[in-house]
């Protein structure tokens, strides 16, 4: 719980720097908030069940949809842009045979209405803050980054049925994960000819923008994009984070621009984080088209590269008092001295029992306590208590009125 507070209190500290506002959803929504027909992973664990109304509910599996849905209740009665985040737990059914979480808890950071592919450099911005933040640096991780519509520029060129591009980008997804020779079986299944799936493999194998610009052609949207997004990150100062890889395009369906994962260049790890643009998810819950983009950052792979790198924090408890009345009817006095000190601010244990000296003082160090302070019946008596620095070993006897 220490390492969990520590991660999500640099998560928000994150966000309040870049001035973003936090919100927070239901972890129980409709199923039909999630019920996307592209072939995603996230649709197939969905932890979904029949609640006591008979209602079709699931256990969020992450937190967009949600903020689609409240952009859209909220309608005119919020300016745009909106500059949300939120730490979320979010759920997904999984056999546990493979050893792997049912919940974690996802940061999200989402800028609303902000066509500009600023908005993008604006997020991996705020993750790479995040990531100097907690020690880790460019040599540790990067961001890979692309956009979809290299993806529809390609496609575009085939008839390529419009309703299965989302299909397309969760199939491609898996390059690296699943053999070539599945993915262009599913390729097409969904409708692309061979040649198609042969050039458009091609494509994505493609590492560098000057050779994109070759293939595609100047003058599209994705090459213009993505030169401005790494025209900003220059200006940002994150040049040495990022790197254009045509193969990403991650496994959401509702994407539609530019798409980045976080990526520990150890290649030991899972993605550490993604996002990207989605322009289209708010129209489809029925909205207006609100140009939107945003990323999800999960509590675990993150965790796995600290311990990698030797970075995780030293969190240990932390008290300044340990308050003990030496006999039980001093009980009542030592209560009233932990008062005291709360009351200024400090942070007391208290031991409610009658316990032995030997018994305080391993408490005290167990809970790393900075001073002991003993109520005893004869400086009482005088308004005294005594005072113990469990660092030093000095002690001394203070008026009750004039400890701080
Ligand atoms: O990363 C996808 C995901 C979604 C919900 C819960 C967990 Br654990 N993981």
């Amino acid at each position: 719980m220490r390492l969990r507070n520590w991660l999500f209190h640099n998560f928000r500290e994150v966000s309040r720097i870049f001035g973003f506002e936090e919100v927070d959803f239901p972890v129980l929504e409709s199923e039909a908030l999630f019920v996307r027909k592209a072939g995603e992973e996230i649709r197939d664990q969905l932890y979904c069940f029949e609640d006591r109304g008979n209602r079709r509910v699931a256990l969020r599996p992450e937190l967009t949809p949600s903020l689609a849905r409240l952009v859209i209740q909220k309608g005119k009665s919020v300016s745009l842009p909106l500059k949300w985040f939120a730490v979320g737990q979010c759920w997904r059914y999984e056999r546990m045979t493979r050893g792997r979480r049912r919940e974690h808890y996802q940061w999200n950071m989402d800028i609303i209405g902000v066509p500009e592919v600023t908005a993008e450099a604006e997020l991996i911005s705020s993750i790479v803050t995040f990531f100097k933040k907690i020690g880790i640096t460019a040599s540790d991780v990067g961001f890979k980054i692309s956009s979809r519509k290299v993806l529809q520029e390609v496609l575009g060129s085939y008839s390529v049925p419009e309703n299965s591009f989302g299909k397309v980008c969760v199939i491609i997804d898996k390059l690296e994960k699943i053999p070539v020779d599945e993915i262009k079986k599913e390729l097409k299944l969904v409708g692309m000819s061979e040649v198609a799936i042969e050039e458009l493999l091609q494509v994505l194998s493609i590492k560098s923008l000057e050779k994109l610009e070759e293939v595609l052609g100047g003058g599209g949207e994705a090459i213009s994009d993505l030169k401005r997004l790494f025209f900003l990150a220059e200006k940002f100062g994150y040049s040495d984070w990022i790197q254009f890889d045509a193969s990403i395009v991650r496994g959401l369906a509702y994407y539609t621009g530019i798409v980045f994962e976080g990526f520990d260049r150890e290649g030991k790890l899972r993605a550490i984080c993604g996002g990207g643009r989605y322009d289209k998810l708010l129209s489809t819950f029925g909205g207006d088209d609100i140009p939107a983009c945003g990323f999800g950052f999960g509590d675990a792979v993150i965790v796995e590269l600290l311990k990698e790198r030797g970075l995780l924090p030293e969190l240990s408890q932390q008290v300044e008092n340990i308050v003990c009345a030496l006999d039980q009817d001093l009980q009542g006095a030592a209560a009233s001295v932990a008062t005291k000190l709360r009351e200024k601010g400090q942070t007391v244990d208290l031991v409610l029992e009658g316990k032995p000296l030997k018994w305080v003082f391993k408490r005290a160090a167990r809970i790393n306590a900075q001073r002991l302070i003993l109520v005893g019946s004869s400086e009482w008596q005088k308004g005294m208590v005594s005072v113990k620095i469990l660092s030093s070993g000095e002690q001394y006897e203070v008026e009750v009125g004039k400890l701080e």
